[in-house]
């Protein structure tokens, strides 16, 4: 049987920073993961950080969830007859509710096959003291995957004071009373504590599919270098309903691109050393009212 683990969490959480430290600690330990992941916006950007060597398959421009579930079912039985692994981890795209996204692997198809351990629910703490400002409906979802959990990574502590981590851990534990929650900063966690999730289900279902969170996507591609200052006050001027943005872009006077990220007013650079095509996806709302720079 193959163990299978679900990361949710929303848009910008740190699941993509969770997937990376569990492939890294699985291989050390020997064991082999593989990896199923759904992207909002068909550029498939985290899959580039799976690394070498990890089966992978994912859905892009989809959902895992409900009406996803029948392609969700087919790449998961590829998986299983293309390759031979230890551990299947699935990251979910931010806006899938997570019961929804359990559809495809409890299909009878792999009963005997995958055994379920559990829905490990990254929450951005910061995000989460903020929740009031966020649109109802993506609120709700917010608050879903967090009631849903069986181990909850209160994630970037760090940009939290001491009061604040303890209010948020409070809060949260009080939405959930059954998880184990910890706080993370880069949702740094053991392996071994996801191995002691013991999964439980959690009452009925509030819907907030994505068809309903009105969200889109939208994959913007630069032919010129971009001037970083001018970028970042682009960014800095952007309404509240873009929730996440990433992606690969050229700075004025580099030559290779730099990774780019962006969560909820915070942006990221990382150095790429290699020729990538220069291109962002935004998720977000009322997109198409946007002017690029
Ligand atoms: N300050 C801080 N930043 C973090 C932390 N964890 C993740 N980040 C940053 O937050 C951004 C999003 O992290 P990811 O791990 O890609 O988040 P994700 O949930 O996979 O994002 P999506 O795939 O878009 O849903 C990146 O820029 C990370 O470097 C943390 O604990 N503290």
């Amino acid at each position: 049987m193959v163990d299978v683990y679900l990361f949710s969490g929303f848009l910008g959480s740190g699941k993509t920073s969770l997937l990376k430290k569990m492939i890294t600690e699985l291989k050390d330990k020997g064991l082999k993961p593989a990896v199923f992941m759904n992207e909002l916006g068909s550029m498939n950007f985290d899959s580039e950080e799976v690394g070498d060597g990890v089966p992978l398959k994912e859905i892009l421009d989809g959902c895992i969830c409900c009406s996803g579930s029948e392609k969700s079912e087919a790449q998961i039985q590829t998986l299983l007859a293309e390759e031979e692994f230890d551990v299947l981890l699935i990251e979910t795209t931010g806006a899938a509710h997570p019961i929804e996204a359990l559809d495809a692997i409890f299909s009878p198809l792999f009963a005997e096959r995958l055994n379920f351990r559990g829905i490990v629910t990254v929450a951005d703490s910061k995000r989460f003291m903020e929740r009031q400002q966020l649109p109802p409906q993506v609120r709700s979802l917010f608050l879903e995957q967090i009631r849903h959990a069986d181990l909850l990574l209160a994630n970037k502590s760090d940009l939290l004071s001491d009061s604040e981590q303890s209010q948020v851990i409070f809060e949260i534990q009080q939405l959930n009373p059954s998880a184990r929650i910890v706080q993370t900063v880069h949702a740094k966690v053991p392996f071994q504590l996801l191995e002691s999730m013991n999964h439980q289900s959690r009452g009925t279902v509030a819907q907030a599919p994505i068809s309903k969170l009105k969200l889109q996507t939208k994959i913007v591609a630069f032919d010129r270098p971009v001037e970083r200052e001018v970028f970042e006050e682009w960014l800095r001027d952007l309404p509240d309903t873009v929730y996440r943005i990433k992606g690969y872009v050229t700075l004025a006077g580099h030559s290779y691109p730099h990774s780019f990220q962006y969560a909820y007013g915070m942006v990221q650079w990382l150095p790429e050393y290699m020729k990538l095509r220069n291109q962002i996806v935004l998720i977000g709302e009322n997109l198409e009212e946007l002017v690029f720079p």
